[in-house]
């Protein structure tokens, strides 16, 4: 574990990051030791078991998919499906795994695909994603030749799927750190920073917005993607209690409230390039997350709305400039 952040020390000291290892590594070694009462003792065995298959056909352009045919036996299949299904529930993805397929409960790849063409090219950036996940989508920016990917998220189990995957492709300019965007300095360097899906899990959605800009160089891009709702620049849901069975969601502006936010703290052209609803197709129980998914979590007689009657999820992307 230590080595995996060794390497990102390594790789950021003679860059633009340089000044994030003032706070980094006391964070990374005060997670580490809280962390080690958790499960994570257990995934971190599970990763030291991975069989060492090594490959040069590696997709991650239209897919993410690692491995040629042949290259990993049968036996060696077996044995890593069984590991990798010890790390369920698998949300984000899918991946493929030298043909082992993980079909996880999200298309995560749908979500790319709507808002690829609205983003300025990644060739050559340094890119940030805010609540990655198990980092599908770092693998796909990396794949529209960013030059270096870093994703945060807090969920140790998701830093261990990421890690599942490194092992069998080890880019080393794709990291994955177990922070929480609270944990982040005011970084002032990326040329992309990417946040989906966490807006409505914050209490304080004007000053998300604001750490979102504090990481991006002056004309850098934000892709912002959240869960929005009809309405006009006042308008804003705030569930009583849950949302889709969620505990932790505090706000779903509409998109025109929200680019007003966004332009409250200072972001440039805010763009509204994007508004889906979220199918059923999209999001979904696999047999690699076997817990409810979006079909328990709507109205059974009416899939327009969620279980408690609000609106079913509707989301929206945005782009602004810093
Ligand atoms: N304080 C926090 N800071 C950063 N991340 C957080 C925080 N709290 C929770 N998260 C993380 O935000 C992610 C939200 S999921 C979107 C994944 C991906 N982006 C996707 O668009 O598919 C959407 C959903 O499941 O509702 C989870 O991985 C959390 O661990």
């Amino acid at each position: 574990m230590s080595a995996w952040f060794n390497q990102f020390y390594a790789a950021i000291a003679q860059s633009p990051l340089s000044h994030w290892l003032e706070t980094l590594p006391a964070q990374l070694k005060h997670w580490q030791q809280e962390a080690s009462h958790g499960d994570l003792p257990q995934w971190q065995k599970v990763l030291k078991n991975l069989p060492e298959v090594s490959t040069n056909q590696v997709d991650i352009v239209s897919k993410v998919a690692i491995g040629a045919p042949g290259e990993m036996s049968e036996g060696e299949q077996k044995q890593t499906t069984h590991l990798l299904k010890r790390m369920m529930p698998w949300r984000k993805g899918p991946f493929n795994v030298h043909g082992i397929e993980i079909n996880t409960e999200w298309r995560s790849d749908w979500k790319w695909d709507r808002l690829l063409p609205h983003i300025e090219p990644l060739k050559g950036r340094t890119v940030l994603d805010i609540g990655c996940g198990s980092g599908y989508h770092l693998w796909r920016m990396r794949g529209e030749g960013a030059q270096f990917v870093v994703g945060i998220d807090p969920s140790d189990l998701f830093l261990c799927q990421f890690q599942a995957i490194k092992h069998f492709n080890p880019d080393e300019n794709v990291h994955l750190l177990p922070l929480g965007v609270e944990a982040l300095p005011e970084l002032k360097a990326f040329d992309t920073v990417f946040s989906m899906g966490v807006l409505y899990h914050r209490r304080s959605p004007i000053d998300f917005l604001a750490q979102l800009k504090a990481q991006l160089r002056p004309g850098g891009e934000l892709v912002l993607e959240t869960l929005v709702i009809e309405g006009d620049e006042n308008t804003v849901l705030v569930p009583t209690d849950r949302y889709a069975k969620m505990r932790n969601v505090w706000f779903i502006p509409s998109t025109a409230a929200l680019k007003l936010w966004m332009e409250r703290v200072g972001f440039k052209d805010v763009q509204i390039k994007d508004c889906a609803i979220t199918t059923l197709d999209e999001q979904r129980k696999t047999d690699w997350m076997e817990n409810e998914s979006l079909v328990d979590f709507l109205d059974p007689t009416d899939t327009s709305k969620t279980i408690e009657g609000y609106p079913a999820p509707l989301r929206a992307i945005l782009t602004a400039k810093a």
